[in-house]
């Protein structure tokens, strides 16, 4: 019936989760008791009131209209009611009109109240989830798909919000109604109670059968719309492949077979949901019969039936069969009520999940200042695995998998304002060389240092302040050029953010786009260019100032004339500053201070540009194929990503 019996990513930390709904109450109900309070008692109010004007007309048709008995209503002095036949017309007017205005406003106090109690939970959840989610290692995200992380963030939010302002309130009024009404029948008239009441335990038996039936292809039909989600996403994110390859045929029909899927599951469940409802009706109707039945001959014949006795006045009589009627909506709300339940536990364990996720890459107790940062970098025996991240987070790491090693015994320094250049073929380990210096991911072994301190001991804001990183894959976020050039150093003005492009050589594409700086680049920065997009990257660097610099293959998405641009714009940006640098392009890194070659993970070679030449050997090799020799350097290429 509801998801939590579908597979989700977040099922390993979701075990470990204690009671997550009392303890989505214990976190967050406090301080927000008080619109819990009023909603559930204006619930209760209404509900009751509700209950009035089937009482006052059974009183009004025995007392005013056939004169049989007193005028008398239950709770009420007898005092303070009319004697006259007239005044208790009106007033049986009056207090029905009353009990109907009470219902509204107490309906309307209760729907506004409890949903402000809902909502505000779900807020405050959202909040905190998304804070978790910000605090969680790179790994986790290498792992997880961004949907998934998604549907925590929206879907399971918004299922406490539906269980907290609906479950929760509709089992209140279940409770209220079926409550009042069997106490005001069995006041009435307890033993034509006995006749009507025995629909309530058939309905709870007719929806505990239905949910029972129903759960499975609840459950097919869900992991039905998981998989149609899934194709969708996939779909629209290949649009650019599925385009050039002239594959959309390929593709719809793959999304017609899962929304074929789709839509035969959801009627498997929805001609058992459209029983539900007629079939409550009916047993309602049962007890309508019955009720008229017993009632019915009891007022004809003027003697109790069967083995009842005593009297039954036509007021009474009246107000059974109504209240009769009353009693079939609370009860159907029943399966809804335990459906969200289900739901709300899964969805909070997921959230209590991701909440309880921990995190290895965090801040250090007690950080050691760095600031004033001189820039030296140190890579003292480093070695890596991606694999063991995953594998010490309890996830889904192999046993074949954990022994991967990434990097091995990677030794390196670079003194303040020196160039470090990586290269090497691709997969080598070069970016990831440059993650652990930003502690996307910590190494298991060795260490890496800025000036002398280990970057775990490090306060993570200080670290990533003191180093900045241009990527191998820019950016941008839908905004203004601007907004993106001063994205992390939000309080830059115009004039700082114009000097960085300026100095970025972005400046000049900027100004000739339809609205400069104001232009917007769309999502993720479709509207721009790959050299564009990275001359934006440079620019942010530039703004931000950092006493290190992380180049990951900066100039790699342009032509030839705007490389030289960006080249001359990296020169005067790394000129003061420690860098380390990776490019494919080796003329670029010419001038480092060390060139480090990299191949399956190790250092293989080290010096500078002029000594690794003379070496006569990779680097040299690499770069002969460069210099021109192209059938060379395919070879080269080819060998090293073997
Ligand atoms: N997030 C990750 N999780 C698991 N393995 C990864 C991850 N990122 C990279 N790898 C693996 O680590 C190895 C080194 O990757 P890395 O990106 O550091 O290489 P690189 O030398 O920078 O390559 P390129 O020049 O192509 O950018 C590769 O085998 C890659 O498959």
């Amino acid at each position: 019936m509801s998801s939590h019996d579908d597979e989700t990513p977040f099922d390993v930390y979701r075990e470990d989760v204690d009671r997550p709904l009392s303890r989505l109450f214990r976190e967050y109900a406090p301080g927000r008791l008080g619109w819990f309070s009023v909603g559930m008692l204006a619930n209760f109010v209404a509900r009751m009131a509700s209950l009035v004007p089937p009482l006052l007309l059974g009183v009004a048709i025995d007392a005013v209209f056939i004169g049989e008995s007193p005028y008398a209503l239950p709770l009420v002095p007898d005092a303070w009611l009319p004697t006259e036949t007239m005044d208790q017309f009106w007033f049986t007017i009056a207090a029905i009109a009353i009990s109907f205005l009470v219902v509204a406003l107490f309906t309307w106090i209760y729907g506004v109240t409890a949903n402000l109690f809902a909502h505000d939970v779900m807020h405050a959840v959202r909040v905190d989830c998304f804070q978790k989610m910000q605090r969680l290692d790179t790994a986790f995200f290498d792992e997880k798909q961004t949907g998934e992380v998604m549907a925590v963030l929206n879907n399971d939010t918004q299922n406490l919000e539906m269980f907290l302002d609906n479950a929760l309130m509709n089992s209140a009024r279940l409770l209220v109604m079926v409550g009042g009404i069997t106490a005001v029948l069995f006041y009435l008239n307890w033993q034509l109670a006995f006749v009507t009441l025995f629909a309530v335990p058939a309905m709870v038996l007719f929806t505990l059968w239905f949910m029972r039936v129903v759960e499975p292809r609840y459950v097919r039909q869900r992991s039905a719309v998981g998989r149609m989600n899934t194709r969708l996403e996939n779909a629209i994110s290949g649009i650019g492949l599925t385009k050039t390859t002239s594959s959309e045929s390929y593709e719809t029909e793959r999304v017609r077979d899962s929304s074929r899927n789709l839509f035969e599951r959801t009627m498997a469940v929805l001609k058992l949901s459209y029983l539900y409802r007629p079939g409550m009706e009916l047993l309602a109707g049962l007890a309508f019969a019955a009720t008229f039945l017993v009632g019915g001959l009891w007022l004809a014949t003027d003697t109790a039936p069967g083995p009842l006795t005593g009297t039954l006045s036509v007021g009474d009589f009246v107000v059974f069969l109504m209240l009769t009627q009353r009693i079939v909506d609370p009860l159907a709300e029943v399966s809804n009520i335990v459906d969200q339940y289900q739901n709300a536990k899964a969805s909070s364990e997921r959230v209590f999940g991701l909440m309880d996720i921990p995190v290895h890459v965090d801040d250090p107790e007690d950080p050691v200042d760095i600031v004033p940062v001189e820039g030296r970098v140190t890579y003292d025996d480093v070695t890596f695995s991606y694999d063991d991240t995953a594998a010490r987070r309890n996830a889904t790491a192999t046993e074949t998998a954990f022994e991967e090693t990434v990097l091995e015994n990677i030794s390196f320094e670079a003194a303040p304002g020196e160039t470090v250049a990586f290269v090497g073929p691709t997969g080598a380990g070069k970016s990831t060389v440059l993650k652990l210096l930003l502690r996307l991911y910590d190494a298991q072994e060795g260490t890496v240092r800025i000036d002398g301190h280990d970057v775990r001991e490090v306060a993570l804001a200080d670290l990533r302040s003191a180093v900045g990183y241009v990527s191998q894959d820019t950016f941008l976020f839908d905004g203004t050029i601007a907004d993106n050039v001063r994205y992390g150093h939000f309080e830059a003005d115009d004039e700082t953010v114009r000097e960085a492009a300026e100095a970025a050589q972005a400046h000049e594409f900027i100004v000739d786009l339809p609205e400069g700086y104001d232009t917007r680049v769309g999502e993720r920065g479709v509207k721009l260019s790959g050299g564009q997009r990275q001359r934006i990257a440079l620019a942010r660097a530039v703004l931000a100032d950092p006493e290190i610099l992380i180049l990951d293959e900066a100039t790699s998405a342009v032509d030839t004339k705007t490389e030289l641009q960006i080249q001359r714009s990296i020169d005067r940006l790394t000129e003061d500053r420690t860098t380390l640098t990776i490019a494919h392009r080796l003329s670029t890194v010419k001038d480092a201070d060390t060139i480090l070659v990299l191949e399956d993970g190790e250092i293989v070679e080290r010096g500078t540009h002029e000594g690794l030449l003379a070496a006569q050997d990779r680097y040299a090799t690499l770069w002969a194929a460069q210099a021109g020799d192209r059938e060379s350097a395919a070879e080269t290429l080819i060998d090293g990503d073997d």
